[in-house]
C-alpha cells in the first residue's frame, strides 16, 4: 500500500523539485502539490509541470494533504511552518529534509505544537540549487537518515520510512543530535574545509595571478565543486548545527596541527602512516558501492 495519497512539498529547490519528480515517477497515483515563497520559482514549476497543483499561498498547499514535506533551508523550517499552522488537516505528518535535526526538530515543535513531526534527512543532493536543478533520480541508492523525536508514533515513522524507500533510499533512524554529530564530520566539515580553501586561493590569486585556474584541474577542482554549493543553505546550516560543528572542527584543527608538526620535523612515518590509513578507507567505502568521488547525477543504481 502507498504510504501517503496527497503529498505536499514546501520549497521546490534542488531537493524538493528532486522529490516531486521522484514521487510522480515511483508512485504516479499520488497527488503532489507544490509551494514556494519565490514567485519565481513557483512560475518556474508550473512551466516544467513539476507537481499537479502549485499553489500561491502556502496555506492552500496543505489543506488536504496526507504528508507535508518541508524542503526550506534549515533556518526557514519555522517560519514555513508557521505559516502552515492554521490550514493542515488534523491527521496530517509533517516532515522535513533538513541538513541539521536537532534545531530544525525545535523549531518545527514550537510552531506545530501537538502535530505529528516526523523529520528525515535525504543524504544525497549536489552544489546546485533551484527547481531546474533536481532530477528523479537523486535519491536512488542513497541513505535517508529518518530522525524521530522521543515517543513518535511508530506508524508514522513507517508512513515516512516508506516513503523513502519508494523513491529509492535506503532508511536508517537516529536520535536527531546523534545524527548531527555524525553529519557535522561527514558532511558540513569537508564543505567548511572545501569553502576555506577555495577562499585561501582566491586570496592569494593576485600573487599567483591566473595560476590558480590554469592548474585547477587536479584536487583543488573537486573542492571547487563542493565550494560552488548554496550559500544559503549552508550559512543555516553552520549555525544551527553550530554545537556539532565547532566540536568536530575543534578535533579537525588538533589533527591538522599534527600534521603541520610532522612535516616540520621530517616525520616521515607519521605521515605514510596517515596517508595508508585513509587510502584504506576510501577503498573501503569503494567496495561497499558508494563511490561519489565522480558523481554521476543520472546513475540509477
Ligand atoms: N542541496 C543539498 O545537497 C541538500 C541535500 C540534502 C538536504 N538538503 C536540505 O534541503 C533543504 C533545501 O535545500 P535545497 O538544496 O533544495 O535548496 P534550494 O535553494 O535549491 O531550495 C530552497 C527553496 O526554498 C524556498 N524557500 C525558502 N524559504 C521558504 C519559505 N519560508 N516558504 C516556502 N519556500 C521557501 C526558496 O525560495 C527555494 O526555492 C535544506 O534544508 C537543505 O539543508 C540539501
Ligand atoms: O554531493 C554534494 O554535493 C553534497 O554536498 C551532498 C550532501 C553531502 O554532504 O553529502 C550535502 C548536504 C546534505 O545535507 C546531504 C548531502
Amino acid at each position: 500500500m502507498l504510504p501517503f495519497a496527497r503529498i505536499t512539498v514546501i520549497g521546490l529547490g534542488l531537493i524538493g523539485s528532486s522529490l516531486c519528480r521522484a514521487i510522480r515517477a515511483e508512485m504516479p497515483t499520488v497527488r503532489v502539490t507544490g509551494h514556494d515563497a519565490n514567485p519565481a520559482v513557483r512560475e518556474t514549476a508550473r512551466r516544467i509541470d513539476l507537481c499537479d497543483d502549485v499553489t500561491d499561498t502556502a496555506g492552500a498547499a496543505v489543506t488536504d494533504a496526507d504528508l507535508v514535506i518541508l524542503c526550506v533551508p534549515v533556518r526557514a523550517m519555522g517560519a514555513a511552518a508557521a505559516e502552515i499552522a492554521d490550514d493542515l488537516p488534523a491527521d496530517c505528518i509533517i516532515s522535513d529534509v533538513g541538513s541539521c535535526k536537532a534545531d530544525v526538530l525545535a523549531q518545527l515543535d514550537a510552531a506545530l505544537p501537538g502535530r505529528t513531526i516526523i523529520p528525515a534527512h535525504p543524504v544525497a543532493g549536489t552544489e546546485n540549487s533551484g527547481p531546474e536543478a533536481g532530477f528523479a533520480t537523486l535519491f536512488k541508492g542513497r541513505w535517508s537518515i529518518v530522525t524521530p523525536p522521543a515517543g513518535a508514533d511508530p506508524a508514522a515513522v513507517e508512513r515516512v520510512a516508506e516513503l523513502w524507500r519508494r523513491v529509492g533510499a535506503q532508511v536508517e533512524t537516529m536520535e536527531p543530535a546523534h545524527h548531527d554529530l555524525v553529519l557535522a564530520v561527514t558532511s558540513h566539515l569537508p564543505h567548511l574545509i572545501a569553502y576555506t580553501i577555495v577562499g585561501t586561493a582566491s586570496d592569494l590569486e593576485n600573487v599567483t595571478q591566473s595560476e590558480v585556474i590554469k592548474y585547477s584541474a587536479g584536487g583543488f577542482r573537486d573542492f571547487t565543486r563542493i565550494a560552488a554549493s548554496d550559500p544559503t543553505m549552508w550559512r543555516d546550516v553552520f549555525l544551527a548545527n553550530k554545537d556539532a560543528v565547532l566540536e568536530m572542527l575543534q578535533r579537525f584543527s588538533e589533527d591538522l596541527s599534527a600534521l603541520q608538526r610532522a612535516i616540520r620535523w621530517n616525520d616521515g612515518d607519521a605521515l605514510f602512516n596517515l596517508f595508508t590509513r585513509t587510502r584504506a578507507i576510501r577503498r573501503s567505502i569503494i567496495e561497499q558501492g558508494q563511490d561519489d568521488a565522480k558523481p554521476d547525477f543520472g546513475r540509477s543504481h
